[in-house]
């Protein structure tokens, strides 16, 4: 057969390894502040990513649940199945949620898939998100005015051995965004 003469011209096409970063924390640490970030860093750079946060979440995929213990576990499971499937097509996911207990973190990895899943704790104290209050929730939990408040009257495990762990307490929102994205770009390619 005779050599045409065109080539396609080589690039440098990286192969992205779509991971799911899933931010863990308390109410007003910062997850949704820096998944937002980090998801606009990561378009920014060029990859294909996809924000799950748990408040929006909450008011469709999930909408039919509250707050006790099963319904935190399947409301994870959900958003830890829709992240696999995401990732399965190729994209980033940064999934936001309190997730406040290990078991359902560890049901989450193995969902997704061990190799793929970030765990970053924004360990943010909760005196600082108290004091943030950005919704008005702790006041709220304090009055008496909502059950099960997490921090106030439901618990919250810390993660033992999460990938990054984060304290916006101590830096502003654009360095703990850069200090995520350098996390996920070291295991993404
Ligand atoms: N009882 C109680 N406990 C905790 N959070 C509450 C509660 N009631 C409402 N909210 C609001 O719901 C948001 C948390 O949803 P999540 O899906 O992230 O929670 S969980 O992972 O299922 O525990 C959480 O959002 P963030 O403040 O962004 O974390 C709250 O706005
Ligand atoms: N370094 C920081 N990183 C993230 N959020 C910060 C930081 N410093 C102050 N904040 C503020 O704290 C609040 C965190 O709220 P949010 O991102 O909704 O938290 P969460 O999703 O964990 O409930 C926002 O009002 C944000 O502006």
């Amino acid at each position: 057969m005779q050599d045409s003469g065109i080539r396609s011209t080589p690039r440098h096409t990286p192969t992205v390894i779509p991971r799911t970063i899933w931010l863990t924390g308390l109410s007003g640490a910062g997850k949704s502040t820096l998944a937002s970030g980090l998801g606009q860093q990561l378009k920014e750079a060029g990859y294909a990513c996809y924000v799950l946060d748990g408040d929006v979440l909450r008011n469709g995929l999930c909408r039919d649940l509250g707050f006790s213990a099963e319904d935190r576990s399947e409301n994870i499971r959900r958003v830890a199945e829709v992240a696999r499937l995401m990732n399965e097509a190729g994209i980033i996911v940064i999934a936001a949620l309190i997730s406040p207990y290990q078991a359902d973190r560890l049901m989450a990895r193995n969902i997704v898939g061990t190799e793929r899943f970030i765990e970053a704790y924004i360990s943010t104290p909760i005196a600082v998100c108290e004091s943030r209050d950005p919704k008005g929730l702790y006041r709220r939990a304090h009055a008496g005015e909502l059950q099960g408040f997490t921090g106030v009257s439901a618990p919250y495990e810390h993660p033992e051995n999460p990938e990054v762990s984060i304290n916006t307490a101590l830096m502003p929102p654009a360095h703990c965004v850069a200090e995520l994205m350098r996390h996920v770009l070291d295991n993404v390619e």
